[in-house]
């Protein structure tokens, strides 16, 4: 089956995008979408988008962590795949689509996108580690000399020990200063450290304004991929108008034979 398909990164985390509105792609093959992700015998990507007719909102989203299953909310490929919409003339600059989340809004500014994530009712803070939900699980833990930290390591025990089958993402946090912070991230169903992870982020900012690490409510997150911004107003208990913004960038087109 031969189709067409882009190669996208956000800040590092990567991703092939594929235009599905005429409804080709083999949605359950799950095999498929793990060797288009291989980094060896396919294109390779941390994931896979598809883009779809939606009845109401411009489009939909579904997408694949590379083990090739279904996954929860992607931030950087929400921001990736708004910008592939632009590309492919659906969007001008803002647009509504639908996510296994629920629905998002979006800015595209050339290779600047801003994605409304969703609300965040519960911020569960331990003693040594928080635990929210940004539209995947994630798991926030500060760390010291996080550049020699062994992300893979420890984040695959917290993965599998504390959260079991089920799992989670597992953040590593370093303060630089009072409104910017360094992460690394372990991500689930990859299963194994990612340049950057966009609910990841978000959830690092929640936690350390949660915890006290930052009274700032606009805050810089630098991963090993590049600097995203997350902004967001406590309401309650809760956290509401959370945004993610960073750079989304077409790298190639491709045809998988
Ligand atoms: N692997 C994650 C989903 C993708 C998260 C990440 N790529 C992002 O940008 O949010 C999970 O299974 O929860």
């Amino acid at each position: 089956m031969e189709f067409t398909f882009y190669k996208y990164q956000g800040t590092g985390n990567d991703f092939v995008i594929i235009d599905n509105r005429e409804d080709f792609f083999p949605k359950k093959n799950t095999e498929l979408v793990a060797k288009i992700c291989d980094r060896r015998f396919g294109v390779g990507a941390d994931g896979l988008l598809l883009l779809e007719n939606h009845p109401d909102a411009d489009f939909r989203m579904v997408y694949y962590n590379s083990d090739g299953n279904l996954s929860s909310m992607c931030g950087n490929g929400g921001r990736c795949i708004s910008h592939f919409a632009k590309f492919l003339g659906i969007i001008s600059e803002k647009t509504t689509f639908e996510a296994v989340d629920g629905m998002h809004e979006a800015t595209v500014k050339n290779d600047w996108v801003s994605l409304k994530m969703n609300n965040v009712e519960k911020v569960n803070v331990s003693e040594n580690f928080t635990f929210l939900n940004t539209g995947s699980p994630h798991h926030v833990e500060i760390v010291t000399e996080l550049q020699d930290f062994d992300v893979f390591t420890n984040g695959r025990n917290i993965r599998n020990k504390t959260y079991g089958k089920e799992g989670s993402n597992v953040n590593f946090v370093e303060q630089n200063d009072h409104a910017i912070f360094s992460v690394r991230t372990y991500e689930r169903g990859v299963e194994d450290e990612t340049l950057s992870c966009g609910t990841g982020v978000t959830a690092v900012a929640i936690a350390m304004f949660e915890t006290g690490k930052t009274s700032e409510n606009k805050v810089t997150l630098k991963t090993p991929g590049g600097e995203l911004q997350v902004r967001f107003e406590k309401i309650g208990s809760g956290y509401e108008n959370v945004y993610l913004e960073g750079s989304a960038i077409q790298v190639f087109k491709g045809i998988w034979k």
